[in-house]
């Protein structure tokens, strides 16, 4: 059975329909009205004990707000949740040593006190064993350098050190589900890279990931599972590679041909290419969906044109295509995209 199930998951927000100013203010307070918001719109998961799952999309897609369903923090408006079979929003108290959850814009750590005094409340909150919790101190310090920061009050922390104290707060009681919302925000290179490697082994130890993140290196370092959510739906799940056939199919062949040849001659014969003179009157650029043609297609009719003596193919990396799904520049919907692997 999966760890984390989900099916129909809804939430919708009630706005307040609030003119500006203080003339709206006061016109709201007398009559107030709202405008219902999908802000997740019937989403199915399903993950496994051990996956990591990359959940990404632009802002204001809803992935806050899904990892607050999927936590109890908040109640589905509809649709099923079950987290190892339990519903979140009612057995809270179950469920809370099953997961953890780490939203980087937020601390779980007590403000005043010290990161070690913190951690002692959350192991007696929890009921970790002492032994247990010393092991995991060790590695945490191994992994995080937690040991310098032990006798630091959280809020004479900076951005990294308090991402290290969270992380360490979020995994102290063993979760066997973490959402982990912008986890190596602040952290230098090579924390980062100590961070991802410790989520991997966690991992391949059967702890189950969502993890959220801008840092392609995490996605790509930590999952192997893609999941996309666009205006609250998911319209992409599946491998990290599949996303590049889904998303980008856009090629670029650059070809150097034995003399200049005439773009708008290649256009002519290429409708459903753009074709461009490159840097030099030997090379064309042209520009054209994978699904539509090939890049041999391409070459046939140039040389048809003129003699190819070189040409290259520029396939996107996945990088390039989160990197401009979370810029809004690649927009999912519509695409025809499902459920795919
Ligand atoms: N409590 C709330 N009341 C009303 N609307 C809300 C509430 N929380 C979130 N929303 C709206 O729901 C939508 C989804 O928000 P959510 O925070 O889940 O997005 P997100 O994908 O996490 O965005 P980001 O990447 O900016 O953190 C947004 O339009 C947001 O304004």
């Amino acid at each position: 059975m999966a760890l984390i199930e989900a099916h129909g998951l809804t939430k919708v927000f009630r706005r307040p329909d609030r003119a500006p100013g203080l003339a709206g203010a006061a016109r709201h307070l007398l009559r107030r009205r709202y405008t219902p918001h999908t802000a997740v719109d019937h989403v199915d998961l399903a993950v496994e004990p051990g996956e990591a799952v990359a959940y990404i999309g632009p802002n204001g897609a809803g992935k806050s707000t899904t990892v607050k369903l999927l936590s109890g923090i908040i109640h589905p408006t509809e649709g099923e949740v079950r987290i190892d079979g339990r519903a979140p929003h009612q057995d809270r108290q179950a469920l809370a040593r099953r997961i953890g959850v780490l939203f980087g814009q937020r601390t779980q750590l007590w403000w005043d006190l010290p990161v070690a005094d913190s951690l002692a409340v959350l192991r007696d909150l929890y009921g970790v064993e002492k032994s247990v919790y010393r092991r995991r101190l060790d590695r945490f310090d191994e992994v995080l350098g937690l040991g310098e920061l032990m006798d630091v009050p959280t809020r004479k922390l900076s951005l990294g050190q308090r991402m290290r104290a969270d992380l360490a707060a979020t995994l102290l009681h063993g979760p066997r589900v973490v959402y982990l919302d912008e986890p190596t925000i602040g952290l230098d290179l090579s924390a980062k890279e100590r961070v991802r490697e410790f989520l991997r082994e966690q991992r391949d130890e059967g702890t189950t990931i969502l993890l959220t993140s801008h840092d392609l290196a995490d996605v790509e370092g930590v999952c192997r599972r893609l999941v996309i959510i666009d205006a609250g739906r998911i319209v992409f799940d599946g491998p990290l590679e599949a996303a590049k056939d889904t998303f980008a199919r856009e090629r670029v062949l650059r070809v150097r041909t034995e003399r200049p040849v005439d773009p708008d001659a290649v256009a002519d014969a290429l409708p459903r290419a753009t074709v461009t003179r490159g840097d030099q009157p030997e090379w064309l650029t042209v520009r054209f969906d994978r699904a539509a043609l090939t890049a041999g297609e391409v070459v046939g009719v140039l040389s048809r044109l003129a003699e190819v003596i070189d040409f290259e193919v520029d396939e996107p990396g996945i990088e390039d295509v989160i990197r401009r799904m979370y810029s809004g520049e690649l927009r999912p919907a519509g695409t025809g995209a499902g459920r795919v692997g």
